[in-house]
């Protein structure tokens, strides 16, 4: 078959006056897009994986006791994830896909016809293995949101971020889909009642925590502290005590059987023992769905991180927002099942924005971009990345690669193809340990380039008046569940989570230090602010698992500017030797 193409211009910075073409071929995917990206990208033949779900042990033992579900797992850590974060409920999946499905189906008649016939591609990728037929049926009748209290407001489209928004005028197709991916990002963007009913969650569970456990205090970490949460996310939390003594079986059953009494919490299960012990359960009011982990402060440095990570790289919150979305869609974001988890997702994300060679040398801006930079990242993790010797570090807010073989520690217990990603508050975490299904991550990845630059040529081809009504994103996308505006209010309402992230941050880092080196040493504080009266107190971490700060500025610029460390190659220190400079062409 001939080679249909099409070129779509990549948006350049203003001061530059060459304009230059991203041509999408297909199967052949993006040229001109990188002098140097297949060694950058660790581009490497890919082997499949044999062992898919191998070791992937549920739970043993589900115990009921008034109504809350005691899990335990026969293998401490093996066969999934067992990090808090995102257990995703073990026992739930089969039985609340089946339930949720039967909803939808009581609730809302109009999603039966649903029917992804009429969009073959977008399962025809991403299903691999023999339940493929239960699969599909579950995804057709899958909702976005938890809640399904009026029907009559159940969307009848797949990709409901085009109504209103029509870009099919846009000369280059890849400008629509920048736009369509910012009207996707505005249409699942929180309003003012999603933002306040989170917040108001939050206080009615801390204030249940610090009732029964005078000493403790809960605390927001995961995407709602990020700001990276799609409407039905969860919201991550961690108790903290000056004691320290909350991360135990007792403990856990405590609490959920006090929040069960306070009907604060539904659907209770208590997980205990994994290295990670934790609690899930609904909000009934909200239907939120929570997890409790304890005596920890890993996830709330984490949180920190990951809003500077969001501040210094432009595109990142969009992008990240579709991925979870795209992943949502096909099951693969539960870490349980082998899938890649939100953190996971920022990571990669994260890494290949500031490491693509147009952003790093200014040639493009990221936001104007959005299109071709979500093709070329399907492109990168479904076809070109190394998996079996390339790892992902995040270290420092400056991602490079780095071969797996120098990863001293680094458990490959599933083979060598698989995705390690370097925990940025400790590196020797992988985390993305768990996402044993790399094989139908890639290939959904993988897909979704194809079916991208597929639609791309074949909305080129067609008159502007054929284009009306159609979209890009939807080929790979979709959303459903109940109808929502576009607004993002996030400016309107204040994240709690947020401001008492940074409380907490600008709590711990009252700094001690000595006015003159030479005189006295003299305690200087920075006072948090006026709630300083708050019981909120400092936790130390271990030492090992002490994020690496680089105190010095410069120091940092200066690791930016080495071309060993976009490449994840051991610096080592010679001015002179490397002349290339990729920042030296800003
Ligand atoms: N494997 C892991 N190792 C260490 N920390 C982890 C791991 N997985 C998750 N975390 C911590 O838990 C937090 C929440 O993780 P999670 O995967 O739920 O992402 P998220 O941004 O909350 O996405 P989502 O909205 O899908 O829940 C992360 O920001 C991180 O601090
Ligand atoms: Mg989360």
């Amino acid at each position: 078959m001939a080679t249909k193409s099409t070129t779509s211009s990549i948006k350049q910075k203003p001061e530059k006056i060459k304009s230059k073409k991203i041509e999408i071929s297909k199967g052949k995917g993006m040229k001109n897009s990188s002098k140097s990206k297949n060694s950058k990208h660790g581009k490497k033949s890919m082997r499949r994986s044999k062992n898919k779900n191998q070791n992937n042990k549920p739970p043993t033992t589900v115990r009921s006791t008034d109504g809350i579900t005691f899990l335990e797992s026969s293998s401490e850590s093996e066969g999934y994830d067992d990090y808090d974060g995102h257990f995703d409920n073990p026992t739930e999946s089969e039985d609340k896909d089946l339930k949720m499905a039967k909803v939808a189906v009581e609730k809302v008649p109009q999603l039966q016809n649903n029917k992804l016939e009429d969009n073959q591609d977008f399962i025809a990728f991403s299903a691999s293995s023999s339940d493929e037929k239960d699969i599909q049926e579950k995804q057709a009748l899958e909702v976005d949101e938890q809640v399904t209290k009026e029907p009559t407001k159940i969307l009848k489209s797949d990709y409901p971020w085009i109504i209103n928004h029509d870009h099919s005028k846009q000369k280059e197709i890849s400008d629509w889909l920048t736009l369509e991916i910012a009207d996707f990002v505005s249409y699942i963007s929180p309003s003012r009642e999603e933002i306040e009913s989170r917040n108001q969650t939050i206080s009615k569970v801390r204030n249940a925590v610090k009732q029964l456990w005078p000493d403790a205090d809960l605390h927001v970490f995961g995407s709602y502290a990020t700001d990276l949460y799609l409407p039905g996310s969860d919201i991550d939390c961690v108790i903290n005590s000056k004691a320290g003594d909350k991360e135990n079986r007792n403990s856990l059953y405590s609490l959920a059987s006090f929040l069960k009494q306070q009907g604060l919490a539904t659907q209770i299960e208590v997980i205990a023992k994994t290295r990670v012990p934790i609690i899930k359960f609904v909000e009934p009011e909200s239907n939120i769905h929570i997890d409790v982990s304890f005596e920890r402060t890993n996830g709330l440095e984490a949180a920190k991180l990951i809003r500077e990570w969001l501040q210094d790289t432009p595109g990142l919150r969009e992008l990240v927002l579709i991925i979870k979305q795209f992943l949502h869609s096909r099951r693969l974001n539960n870490v349980h099942t082998g899938g890649l988890g939100g953190f996971s997702i920022i990571c990669i994300v994260f890494s290949f924005l500031q490491m693509h060679p147009r952003i790093i040398t200014n040639e493009i801006d990221p936001m104007e971009n959005l299109g071709v930079l979500l093709i070329e990242f399907f492109e990168l993790y479904g076809k070109n990345f190394g998996y079996d010797d390339v790892a992902i570090s995040v270290t420092d807010g400056y991602p490079s690669y780095l071969p797996k073989s120098s990863w001293k520690g680094l458990q490959q217990t599933r083979g060598s193809f698989s995705l390690a990603i370097q925990d940025p508050g400790d590196e020797t975490n992988n985390i993305s340990r768990g996402s044993f299904n790399l094989r139908d991550i890639k290939k959904g990845f993988a897909g979704a380039f194809d079916l991208l630059t597929n639609r791309c040529f074949e909305l080129d081809q067609t008159s502007f008046k054929q284009r009306v009504g159609k979209s890009i994103l939807g080929n790979v996308i979709k959303y459903r569940g109940k109808e929502r505006d576009f607004k993002d209010e996030r400016s309107l309402v204040v994240n709690k989570a947020i401001v008492e992230n940074e409380k907490y941050h600008k709590k711990r880092s009252r700094i001690v230090h000595k006015v003159n080196p030479d005189e006295v040493s003299q305690t200087v504080e920075v006072v948090a602010d006026e709630d300083d009266g708050d019981d909120m107190y400092i936790v130390e971490e271990p030492p090992s698992k002490k994020r690496k700060k680089s105190s010095n500025k410069a120091e940092k610029i200066k690791k930016k500017k080495t071309v060993d460390s976009y490449m994840g190659l051991p610096s080592e220190e010679k001015e002179d030797e490397d002349d290339y400079n990729p920042t030296l062409l800003r």
